[in-house]
């Protein structure tokens, strides 16, 4: 199986798929959701009502947007000013990208991007449910901004059809970042912040974006009732995600009231998600949900993410008090999630910094 662009996954994953009948039991991941997936629209909201003349429109379209990061933590915007020519042309370029040679896409001097852009599969995963069946390639922005700036006998360690995507990539940046920034500050003053608190700390050359593939996985009927995601469940670790998913293959699910939830594909969509960030900062207002992508056995699917992110040296303190988490820094924060994912697998996220005697029920 497979063709000279998919990573190994099959070799890779061998010896855990091999081993999946005694891995299903001492799996102790305690995020405990039934498993029967119901297909679901998620909020639409019509980004053209904050232009709308009158005052109410403005402030009902806000109000769809606060409501919809408490009750779900995600939903769709329509008419975000980003055209579908500009999506249409980033899904062609990021296919030519991910068709390149496996071996071609993990050279580092021979890469798209920097070194270290490129990453696949799931290498610390210790049972199926921490599998990917995906690869990825992770962008700091500056990397696409600072490309602008050079001429071409600057970079010439960069094959030159990646010309096309960088352009394409930096278009779409420049105007998921305004978007982004405008959706972050309209969250911000819903809960009353009036503070310059998140457009000070989440500068374009802060955020990332990361160009997602996900090969059709033919393993899954062989797992029987065990499903192989193609990203495993987790929570975004940035204030807000705007993705713009393939709407010919879905696959996205996300959890809301305990239940796996299947999102129905939007074409004229795009889809922003609360990050942990943002649920720490509104003292857990706004949700940072569980989502997942499915494997699909016959399609392969692609997504764009753009994840809002701070400084390193941010501090997220929460709006309101007493905080349900402790203070900490973005740098701190993210070498927690890394050393877990590492020692465990997957991401334990904000619950590790929650201040637990304040909820502590006596027995
Ligand atoms: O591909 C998708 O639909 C979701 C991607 C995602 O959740 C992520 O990159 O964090
Ligand atoms: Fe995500």
């Amino acid at each position: 199986m497979g063709s000279v662009w998919d990573p190994p996954f099959m070799e890779a994953y061998k010896n855990l798929l091999e081993k999946k009948e005694e891995t299903r039991n001492n799996n102790n991941n305690n995020e405990v959701v039934a498993d029967v997936v119901e297909e679901c629209e998620l909020p639409v909201i019509d980004l053209s009502q904050l232009e709308a003349r009158e005052e109410e429109a403005r402030e009902e379209c806000k109000s769809q947007i606060a409501r919809a990061s408490e009750e779900w933590g995600f939903f769709q915007v329509v008419n975000h000013g980003i055209s579908g020519d500009i999506l249409k042309r980033l899904r062609w370029e990021e296919e030519k990208a991910f068709k390149e040679p496996f071996d071609v896409k993990t050279r580092e001097e021979n890469n798209y991007f920097s070194a270290g852009a490129y990453r696949w599969g799931s290498p610390t995963a210790t049972c199926i449910k921490q599998l990917s069946w995906s690869e990825a390639f992770h962008i700091p922005l500056t990397d696409i901004i600072a490309s602008n700036n050079n001429n071409d006998n600057n970079n010439n360690n960069i094959p030159s059809n990646n010309n096309t995507l960088r352009l394409i990539m930096e278009h779409f940046a420049s105007r998921v970042s305004k978007l982004a920034e405008r959706i972050a500050e309209i969250l911000a003053e819903k809960m009353g912040d009036k503070s310059s608190f998140i457009k000070e700390n989440c500068l374009p050359d802060t955020c990332y974006m990361r160009l997602n593939r996900y090969p059709a996985c033919p393993v899954r009927a062989r797992c029987g009732d065990e499903i192989i995601n193609g990203l495993m469940a987790h929570t975004d670790s940035d204030f807000l995600t705007i993705l713009y998913q393939d709407h010919q293959v879905g696959g996205l699910q996300l959890v809301k009231d305990g239940k796996w939830i299947a999102v129905k594909p939007n074409p004229e969509a795009l889809i922003v998600n609360i990050g942990d960030l943002f649920q720490a900062y509104s003292n857990g207002l706004y949700k940072s949900v569980y989502h997942r992508v499915v494997t699909n056995p016959i399609s392969e699917r692609f997504s764009t993410a753009y994840f809002f992110c701070p400084s390193s040296d941010t501090v997220i303190d929460s709006f309101t008090k007493p905080s349900l988490y402790r203070k900490f820094n973005f740098r701190e924060y993210r070498q927690q999630v890394r050393h877990d994912v590492c020692t465990l697998g997957s991401k334990i996220g904000l619950p590790r910094f929650l201040l637990t005697h304040h909820h502590h029920q006596p027995a």
